[in-house]
Formats: structure tokens, sequence, C-alpha cells
């Protein structure tokens, strides 16, 4: 029987029979590259075991549900024998997926380096984990050595598949059934599938191949986000660009049920003004990723709007929830803590993730953590380059924590349980395939705010009333109706897709350019439809509680401008369980004023949002829009006097029809307008021709 303490490289160097397997031995003893220690992070092996062993299952028998079966069996014995825990479950079945698609794709690699005529003496000098299968690769690094090449039998890979098994059901409680002696592995077919010569290999090895690159076309970086990379992508297949989003799984979101939450949440949304959710999958980041510069270039200033480029200007403040007191610097206790992030965007985007050679780390592959820190991050400091716009996250997990899980260089040893879990240096990756907005109201906003400051136009102000009425109605029903609270709204989660006049939740708003526009020339009018996107931080109005229970006590993310007092005070914890959509609401209220006042300086968007919160209205604003104005104080109110979304859309300033209808009479009027102009022209145009053809 294995022992729970043996590891994976205990499995692989005790099958070494030969010279070489002795080589493969003396190269997992030596202590640069040893896999089990303290380092491993055990679900990362467990889930390498399992896929491994579903892989050999599914080639050992044709019929699907008997290799499940099979699957099934060794999996409860290796529980019962302490190996694994519940990894073999269907929960984890895509991260298996993953794995054992990048494991053929190393099978295959192994094949093709004809790895036959590698030296003992330089396996055993081969003591970087990463160097070891990139030199196995590089045929001419071998053709430098001066001893001819042994033909020594490296274990090949059947050979090696069938020593594992052997090897888990010899110690195993496998070994007592006659399981395995009924249905033993039929070699002869793993033989025809492992060949490189086989056809069934090439079948096997091209399904396990990337979905991410053989179905899309990488476009370019739209941005980064708390957890993951946004990329514009093209579908092969039916030719449109959409969003995708990669997320990086970390550990930590491996061993909790909520690793899928974003997706399985935006794949049960169905709203106008959600964004539109197509699909899901986990996959080992695909090689031939960007460069790292790369992402600095695709990365422009006009993407980010207004983003502080100025990483000095980072003023990160943590907040003691128990003592009140704000702190500069970063702190190790364990108590908790607030983490203000206020205007520290770094136009530098630090893609950690994304790796350029194919080398393989036997190192990296089963613990998880990357051995060669990456230069990027050896030249910036990489908290302040991920540090984002106000984004706030507390409780146990603090802020670098939080950053962590974006480096797969293991920066201490504290860090690595919150660590990526990778393959070859590659780490696993959620992939979410979203439709492809414009752009996001944060930038529309900020373009817009370069033209107008303090009261917006009468004509501007319903269209913008209006656009917060379609906001509203995707969180009614967000709420009412999906009983789910966002958690995160604020103008960047909050996309503008462009639409025909006639889709639902449409709304005619002026396309501003950020130039400064020539005096009198009227705006370009478009429309577009806004959607509530960045589902990372949903929760059931039932998990709202829980939440801030979890880590033992108080635990909440999201951005600090936008945040509920409630969501700051363990004191007020009650008020937003029982009121828990209370919080979008608070949002809301910061983010109609934010819509109908254009702010002049991020100075006095800040000074503006904090008088807000205590009650003050710039005194225009009030004598203008009387009705606006106590809308948005009583949704900053208590959270119990807060109105519900509802509600909200049951004031004079929405149910009022007439908001509607004048915009749409303001839009055929602009149309009107517009064509009457382009005839014009074309009148002017028509009668030059004719006066020069009648001289
Ligand atoms: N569907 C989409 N269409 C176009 N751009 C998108 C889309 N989704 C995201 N983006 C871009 O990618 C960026 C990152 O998005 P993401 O949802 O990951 O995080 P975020 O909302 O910016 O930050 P956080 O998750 O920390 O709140 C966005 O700011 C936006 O610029």
């Amino acid at each position: 029987m294995l022992s729970p303490s043996r590891n994976a490289h205990d499995s692989y160097s005790s099958y070494g029979k030969n010279k070489n397997r002795q080589a493969l031995s003396a190269y997992g003893s030596n202590g640069s590259v040893q896999l089990n220690k303290q380092k491993a992070p055990k679900i990362t092996c467990k889930l390498l075991l399992l896929s491994l062993l579903e892989s050999i299952c599914k080639l050992s028998q044709k019929n699907p549900e008997n290799s499940q079966n099979m699957f099934l069996y060794i999996a409860y014995s290796l529980r019962n024998s302490g190996l694994v825990d519940d990894e073999f479950s269907k929960d984890y079945e895509a991260i298996r997926v993953a794995y054992s698609g990048a494991l053929h794709e190393l099978l295959a690699q192994a094949h093709n380096a004809n790895i036959s005529h590698v030296p003992n003496e330089q396996l055993l000098s081969l003591n970087k984990p990463s160097s070891f299968m990139s030199s196995l690769s590089n045929e001419s690094a071998y053709s430098t050595c001066e001893e001819p090449f042994e033909s020594a039998p490296f274990p090949d890979s059947v050979d090696a598949f069938a020593n594992i098994v052997n090897h888990v059901s010899s110690h195993s409680d496998v070994s007592d059934s006659t399981f395995l002696k009924n249905s033993p592995l039929n070699l002869s077919r793993l033989e025809d599938y492992l060949s490189p010569n086989s056809s069934n290999f090439e079948k096997l090895y091209n399904v396990q191949k990337s979905r991410y690159s053989s179905d899309f076309e990488e476009l370019e970086l739209l941005g980064k986000g708390g957890y993951g990379y946004v990329y514009k992508a093209r579908n092969k297949f039916d030719g449109v660009d959409y969003a995708l989003k990669k997320i990086p799984l970390t550990l930590r979101s491996l061993s909790s049920s909520n690793m899928f939450r974003e997706s399985r949440i935006l794949a049960r949304l169905n709203h106008p003004n959600i964004i539109r959710f197509y699909s899901s999958w986990v996959e080992i980041e695909p090689y031939h990723h960007n460069d790292p510069a790369e992402f600095d270039s695709t990365c422009t200033e006009d993407l980010l709007g207004s983003r502080s480029n100025d990483s000095n200007g980072a003023d990160n403040l943590l907040f003691d929830i128990e003592t009140d007191s704000l702190n500069h610097g970063y702190s190790n206790t364990n108590s908790v803590q607030v983490v203000f992030e206020e205007d520290s965007y770094v136009k530098k985007i630090d893609p950690s993730f994304s790796t350029k050679q194919s080398t393989c780390s036997l190192a990296a592959l089963f613990s998880g953590y990357k051995d060669t820190e990456p230069e990027y991050s050896k030249s910036h400091s990489f908290e302040k380059s991920f540090a984002d716009d106000d984004f706030l996250y507390y409780g146990k997990e603090n802020r670098s924590e939080r950053l962590d899980k974006f480096s797969l260089s293991s920066k201490n040893e504290n860090s690595m349980t919150h660590d990526v879990p990778c393959f070859d240096q590659r780490p696993i990756c959620l992939y979410i395939q979203m439709a492809l907005c414009e752009e996001t109201l944060e930038i529309h906003l900020n373009k817009r705010n370069k033209h107008f400051r303090g009261m917006l136009p009468k004509n501007l102000r319903n269209r913008y009333i209006l656009l917060f009425s379609r906001i509203l109605e995707g969180v009614m029903y967000l709420h009412n109706v999906m009983d789910l609270v966002h958690h995160d709204l604020k103008p960047r989660n909050i996309f503008l897709s462009s639409s025909a006049s006639s889709e639902q939740g449409s709304v005619r708003l002026p396309c501003f350019t950020g130039k400064p526009l020539v005096e009198n020339e009227p705006f370009e009018n478009r429309f577009f439809v806004p959607k509530i996107g960045d589902f990372g931080l949903v929760l059931s109005q039932s998990d709202v509680g829980e939440s801030s229970e979890e880590n033992g006590g108080f635990y909440f993310a999201g951005t600090h401008t936008y945040a509920a007092p409630e969501m700051l005070s363990r004191h007020m914890k009650a008020q937003s369980i029982k009121n828990s959509t209370a919080i979008d609401v608070y949002a809301l209220g910061i983010l109609f004023f934010e819509l109908l006042y254009p702010f002049g300086t991020r100075m006095e968007r800040v000074s503006l949002i904090n008088n807000l919160k205590k009650g003050l209205l710039p005194e225009e604003f009030l004598e203008q829009m009387p009705g606006e104005a106590s809308l948005i104080l009583s949704m900053l109110s208590s959270p119990a006097k807060r109105p519900t979304a509802a509600q909200i859309l049951k004031t004079p300033i929405f149910s009022n029809m007439a908001v509607n209808e004048l915009h749409l009479y303001e839009a055929l009027l602009d149309d009107a307008q517009q064509q009457n102009k382009t005839l014009k022209k074309e009148l002017e145009a028509m009668k030059m021709r004719m006066d020069s053809t009648s001289n």
C-alpha cells in the first residue's frame, strides 16, 4: 500500500530498473528538484494522479461506462487509502481534463524529442527542472556532447503508464479485488494509442489540444481585473469577436466550491441588460502566448480611460476594522483589514501567468509553482503594477495575498497556498466567453466629462436617466428573479454594447471621442445597451450572511467608493445580512449621481462623492433636479430605509413613460436633422455641378 506521505516523485523513481531509470531517480533525488517536500501542493498532485489514471482507464476500456466505473473503482480505493479526497468528483472533472490534455501534450513532446539518444551523464547533470525537458527537446544540445550517445532504454511512455498503474494497483486496495484481474489493462491498445506512429496517437493528441488556441484567434488584450485578464478573440468558426476572460485558478479556488461561480451564475442569466455569456471551460494556458512586452503596448491609455498611470500616487492605506485606525504600509497580522487602493492604477499590465518558452519543469508540474522568477517581476513592483483603481478587499486574505494569486513565482513560503497550480509552468485557467462590448461606462463617462462639468444640458440628462433605468432593470432582475446580489456595481462593471435602435434595453447616447469638439459641432449619436458585467463577487442573497462569517468572522471584497457603510463595519454586519440587496442600491445611488453630474477632475470626484456620502449635494443639483436629489439621498440612507430597485423604478422619475417617449422623439428629431444636413450638402453639390456644366 502506498503510504499517504509518498509523493508523485517517489512513484516515478520507484519503478526505475535500468540505468536511465536510475538517472531519473537520481535526478529526482537532487535537492533542487525534489517534488515532495513541503512545496508540492497536495491538491495538484492528487488531481494529476487522478487525471493520469482517468486517461489510462479511458484508453484501456472502449466502453465509456466501463472506463468510468474502472476509474471510480480506483479512485474510491485511493480515497480509502487516504491518498486522494474527492478530487475524482464531477466538480473537478474540468481540471482533470485540462491536466490530462497537458500530460498528453508532454508525452507527445517526449516522443518527438528522440529521447533514446540522451546520455545518462547529461540526465544526471541536469539539476534545473526547467532545463530538463528543454534539453530533451533541444537535439542540438546533445550533439555537442563528446561521449557517444548510449541508446539506453529511457522508460518509454507505455511502460511508464503501465508501471504507474501496476504500482497503484499493487499498493492499494485495488489489488485485493478481482476487478483488475478480470479487466486487465489492454496494453496493446495503450501502445496503439501512445505510439507516435499510430494514427490513434495523433487523434488523441489533437483532441487534447487547447480549445482556446484551436477555436480562437487572440486579437488584443482588453484589460485586466482583480481576478484575470480579458482578451478580444475571434472565433475561427463563426467569425465573431468575443471577450474572453482568463482566470488563473488558484489553489484556494481549487479547494473551494466557488471555483466556477462566475461562469455558473453567468450561464443562468438571461436579460438584455446583463452581459451575454456563451460558454466556459478549463484548460492549461496554451503555449505561444503573448510576450509580456506585448501586453504593455496593447494596454493603451485610451483603453484605460483616465486611470492614472502614476504608480507613485498609489496610496495604500490599511484600515483596521477593529480599531477604525488608518495605517500606511502593509501588515502581516491576521487581523481583519480593509485595503483601500485609491487611484493606484499603473499602465503596466503584468500577465504573470503568461509564458513564452515551451520548457517543461517537472517540479513546477507537481508543485504548482514557478521555479524561475519572471523578469518583469524583478524589475517592477508587482503589487504596484497590479493595483487597480479603488478596489477593496478585506478579510483574513489581505491585499498582497490577493495579488499573489496571480504570481506564479513563489515569493515566500506563506504565499504558496494561494499560488496558481500549473503544468509545465503554465497555469490552469478558467476561460469565460462573453459578448464583446464597445466600452465600459467608466470610459464613456471619462470621455464625456472632458466636455461637460457640473449640470448636464437638459437633453442629455434624460438620456442618462433612461440609461440608469436600464441598469436598474438589470439589477431588479438579479435581485428579484435570480435572488443574487452583484456586490461590485460601478461604472467599470457596466458595459456599453452597440445596438440597433429597436433593440430591447437600448439608449441613444452621444459618442464622445475624448478629443475636444469643434464649436457647435453636434455629437454623433448611437444606440447602446448597457449591460451589467463582472460577476466575480456575486453572491446569492442567502449567502451574504455566510460570506460574512467566512474566515472566522468578517470578509468582503468590493470597491471602496461604491461600498455601502455596512460592508465596512463589523458592527453593521447584521444589517447587511437582512438587507443584502441594499448593498447594490447604495452603489447605484453613487452611480446615478455620477451619471447626472460630470466631474471636472479626480479630486473633484473624490470630494463630491465624499460629500454625497455625508448627505450633501451641490446646490445647483438640488435646485435643478430635486426629485433625483432626494432619490439619491434615500439610496444612500441606512440599509433598511433604502428603496429597492423595483421601488426606484416606480418613482415618477422612471415610471413616467414620457422619459422613454421623449427620448425616442429626440432620437427621431436627431436623425431627421442629420438627414436634412446630408440632403442639403447633396443639393449644394448638385447645384455646383449644374452651374459648371451650364458655363
Ligand atoms: N465583455 C467585455 N467586452 C469588452 N471589454 C471587456 C469585457 N469584459 C471585460 N472587459 C475589459 O476587461 C477589463 C477587465 O474586466 P474584469 O471584469 O476582469 O475586471 P474589472 O471589472 O475591470 O475589475 P475587477 O474584477 O477588479 O472589479 C474591463 O475593465 C474591460 O476594460
